[in-house]
């Protein structure tokens, strides 16, 4: 039994140390607080580069908390070995949300970490984890004791507080949208290495239509069963003693928690839960180890036909039927990862496999393709379609296309485009994409390869660079230094850079703003910066959760008479 012990810290000052003057932390780079999470195995311990990780953003929040609370605040020092211990609880008030969406409490200088809670609740935690030199520690939350202002939404999820997947059903939306602006300029702040006077306010970010029922992908899991590796190894079939719980992670464990339903998942998502769920209890047996499943929606479109002429009036219990003028959208739930979903926006149809990467959250995609629509060109720009005035740009490089989502919502505007993929499967996805809304072949085209290697398949005379927009949506970990230098080297006239992760996303147009460094001492690879940022804003594609898709536009700056580089106006 571990002793629990209740109490409200509030330890004198005196006996903490000014955080900031201890030498230790001057010398000290913040970023050591790597260290003590668990490594990434393909992770290089030396690299300077930020590399937008929950951890990494984490510890920046925490360091701008601790700053910000140095100058004559009562709560700044240093711990002398006054930290409870672990598994104690107490109760503390939470001062801020931080980018990763637990709450921080500055209790003397130092800072616990509780998921579940906003700015102004008093809250019981449990104190898990300390990293003291770091100043922090990670607790659990326990309950409310007095909620905060902002506590003020009834969770829809029986589950929330527990499952991992939401942080923020108990907030109220309009602040769940300012939250996340705050995060963009947080990672603007932290991670682009920009001075404040480059990055232009921060948009409001853009709600989505559905705040629940939006996910079309959702993908639980089971566990193998105690023993069931030894059984394998003994070449033995693994026996189950019990159908195993089936869901997300138990918040701050590694265990996994029982979910019968998910009410951010779609309702055809939700009944493909419900009925995966009883297969997998049927035929458990059946199974060696523990597995993930796929739910991914997919969408009919048919013409509506009038009560009359309808066959019969037999209700498909696995279909949701959504009325969308003069077509009815049919949605139902795939579990085969090869199999293929479609997906509409807009009256574009998009197929890919339901397995591979696809955005998932459809509510929103119409909202964000009509905004790349209308900023993509620039100011008093329009666009090819448009006969009134002659367009500047004429061409778009879609780098990181997938199976073609932003080419084929946007081709229309343009002459020419191009997208362009690691994955061989999604550029054969994309291709026949272009072909299903009738984009002719010589004007929408896809390439297999590396994004770092674009520019080497792309020529200057076929896409000038004066006449070129490059849309950018890489995964979570941004783009590499090598794809950044290209893109410099090529300098299209625009940029629209999208992307899930606003920390990697504001390195990386740190560099193409402020310039990117030598690398290993190569001054060769050093290059100026040579845009400027438009506009940067969230949308959110997640609702409920931390998370905050970024959006930025960033336009090449015009060559003064000297040469250089500098901001049009
Ligand atoms: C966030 S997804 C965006 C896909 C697409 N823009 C969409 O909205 O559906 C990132 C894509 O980048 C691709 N990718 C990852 N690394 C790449 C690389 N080095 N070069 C080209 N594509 C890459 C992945 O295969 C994936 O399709």
């Amino acid at each position: 039994m571990f002793l629990v012990r209740r109490q409200l810290l509030t330890l004198p000052c005196a006996i903490w140390k000014p955080f900031f003057v201890s030498t230790m932390a001057q010398k000290r780079q913040f970023n050591e607080g790597k260290r003590h999470f668990k490594k990434n195995k393909k992770q290089k311990t030396t690299s300077a580069v930020a590399d937008g990780s929950n951890e990494e953003v984490l510890l920046a929040d925490i360091k701008g908390l601790l700053i910000s609370k140095r100058d004559g605040s009562e709560e700044a020092g240093e711990s002398e070995n006054t930290l409870p211990d672990t598994f104690t609880e107490l109760d503390v008030t939470i001062s801020e949300l931080s980018s990763t969406g637990d709450g921080l409490a500055n209790v003397n200088g130092h800072i616990y970490v509780v998921p579940f809670s906003a700015p102004g609740d008093v809250v019981t935690i449990k104190v898990i984890k300390h990293f003291e030199s770091q100043s922090y520690s990670l607790a659990d939350f326990v309950k409310v004791v007095t909620p905060g202002p902002h506590r003020t939404e009834t969770p829809k999820c029986r589950y929330f507080s527990k499952c991992a997947g939401c942080q923020f059903q108990y907030l109220p939306y309009s602040y769940q949208l300012d939250h996340k602006r705050r995060i963009v300029e947080k990672a603007f702040a932290n991670f682009s290495n920009l001075p404040a006077s480059s990055v232009p306010t921060v948009g409001g970010t853009i709600a989505s239509p559905l705040q629940y029922g939006y996910r079309t992908k959702l993908t639980p899991h089971f566990d193998g069963p105690p023993g069931g590796r030894r059984d394998r190894r003994h070449g033995e079939a693994v026996s189950w003693p019990e159908v195993p719980p089936i869901g997300f992670m138990l918040k701050g464990t590694r265990k996994t928690l029982d979910i019968e339903e998910c009410p951010i998942g779609t309702k055809a998502v939700q009944l493909g839960m419900k009925s995966e769920r009883a297969r997998v209890t049927k035929e458990i047996n059946k199974y060696q180890r523990g597995a993930t499943l796929l739910l991914r929606e997919t969408t009919e479109r048919v013409k509506k036909v009038a009560d009359s002429e309808k066959k019969d009036n037999k209700v498909d219990e696995d279909v949701v039927v959504e009325d969308r003028g003069e077509v009815l959208h049919r949605k139902s739930c795939i579990t085969d990862p090869k199999a293929v979903s479609t997906e509409y926006i807009d009256d574009f149809r998009l197929d890919n496999p339901a397995g591979a990467f696809f955005q998932n959250n459809n509510s929103i995609l119409p909202v964000i393709t009509q905004y790349i629509r209308e900023n993509i060109l620039g100011p008093n720009q329009s666009s090819a379609e448009s006969s009134t005035t002659k367009p500047l740009i004429k061409n778009m490089i879609d780098a990181y296309c997938g199976s073609g989502f932003f080419t084929i919502n946007l081709s229309r505007m343009f002459n020419q485009s191009i997208g362009i993929d690691i994955s061989a499967q999604s550029v054969e996805f994309a291709t026949k994409n272009a072909a299903l809304n009738n984009l002719p072949s010589d004007s929408t085209k896809f390439i297999a390869g590396d994004a770092s290697n674009l520019f080497a398949s792309v020529s200057n005379d076929e896409f000038p660079p004066a006449e070129t927009a490059v849309v950018i949506d890489p995964s979570r970990k941004g783009c590499d230094q090598n794809f950044i230098r290209q893109l410099i080297d090529y300098g299209p006239e625009r940029l629209c850079y999208v992307s899930c992760n606003v920390h990697t996303q504001a390195r990386d147009i740190g560099w193409l703003v402020g310039g990117l460094p030598a690398e290993d001492g190569d001054e060769k690879k050093a290059r100026d910066g040579m845009y400027e940022i438009e506009s940067v804003r969230g949308f959110d594609f997640f609702p409920q959760t931390g998370h905050v898709e970024g959006v930025a536009i960033l336009q090449k700056k015009k060559k003064t008479g000297s040469g250089e580089a500098a901001a049009s106006d």
